[in-house]
């Protein structure tokens, strides 16, 4: 049986986190099989290399030794958290996967759309996600919530320029180009009661549509 592989994509504090967690719930709640994972991280080897790229003193990191990063740590949570639970037929919510890649070290730092898929491609193979959900906010917004997020910990991308945040929207809006049928955009800058019920029937859709 293969399961589905759904991924949360879109710039900071547009509100990924905080739905994935609280639909992905629910879901299980119902019955449904839910993994909710997230990048980089979700298995220990990934979290370390997380920490690496993520650590705010870590100032001296190069563009590609950051895009190699995200793309060993997806290669590791690939093998061992996505690849078994698609297997056994269930359905994987993950925050982030290689869009992010594409619109943060693709675009925003430059090194090239196509250039990071390359090295990607070594990483996944030919899985890619089977639906992705891309939160659509304006990146002052998505900026402010996430300061007003006391409990959070400010990592090293949190602190790049404004000009950079707004280079990750526009990648993402280049993504949503290039990959029409997979991208399906929700307004994540309504309350979030708004955006909730927005992400919950477009996943039913999905899974209903399988
Ligand atoms: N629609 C919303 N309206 C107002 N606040 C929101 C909304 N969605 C999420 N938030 C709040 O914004 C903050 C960031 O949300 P969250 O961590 O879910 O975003 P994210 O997209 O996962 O961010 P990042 O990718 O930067 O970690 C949290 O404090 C959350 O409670
Ligand atoms: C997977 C992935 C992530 N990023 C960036 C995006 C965020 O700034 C951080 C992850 O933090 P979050 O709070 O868990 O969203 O990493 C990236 O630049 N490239 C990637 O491939």
């Amino acid at each position: 049986m293969e399961g589905l592989f759904i991924t949360f994509e879109g710039p900071e504090g547009a509100g990924k986190t905080t739905i994935l967690q609280k639909l992905g719930k629910e879901l299980q709640d119902e019955g449904l099989d839910i993994v909710m994972t997230r990048e980089p991280g979700g298995i220990r080897i990934a979290e370390q290399i997380r920490e690496v790229i993520l650590n705010k003193s870590n100032t001296e990191m190069d563009s590609r030794t950051e895009a190699l990063l995200y793309a060993a740590a997806r290669r590791q949570h690939l093998v061992e958290r996505v690849l078994p639970a698609l297997e056994k037929g269930a359905t994987v919510l993950c925050d982030r996967f290689i869009d992010s890649s594409l619109a943060y070290q693709g675009f925003a730092r430059g090194i090239g759309i196509d250039e990071v898929f390359a090295i990607n491609q070594f990483a996944i193979k030919d899985v890619m996600p089977d639906a992705t959900i891309y939160f659509d906010v304006p990146v002052e917004i998505g900026l402010q919530r996430i300061q007003e997020n006391k409990g959070r910990e400010v990592n090293r991308l949190d602190l790049e320029k404004l000009d950079f945040h707004h280079r990750v929207y526009e990648g993402f809006k280049l993504l949503k180009e290039k990959f029409p049928n997979r991208f399906h955009q929700i307004d994540a800058s309504r309350e979030i009661d708004q955006v909730y019920q927005a992400v919950k029937e477009t996943i039913l859709k999905i899974i209903q549509g399988k």
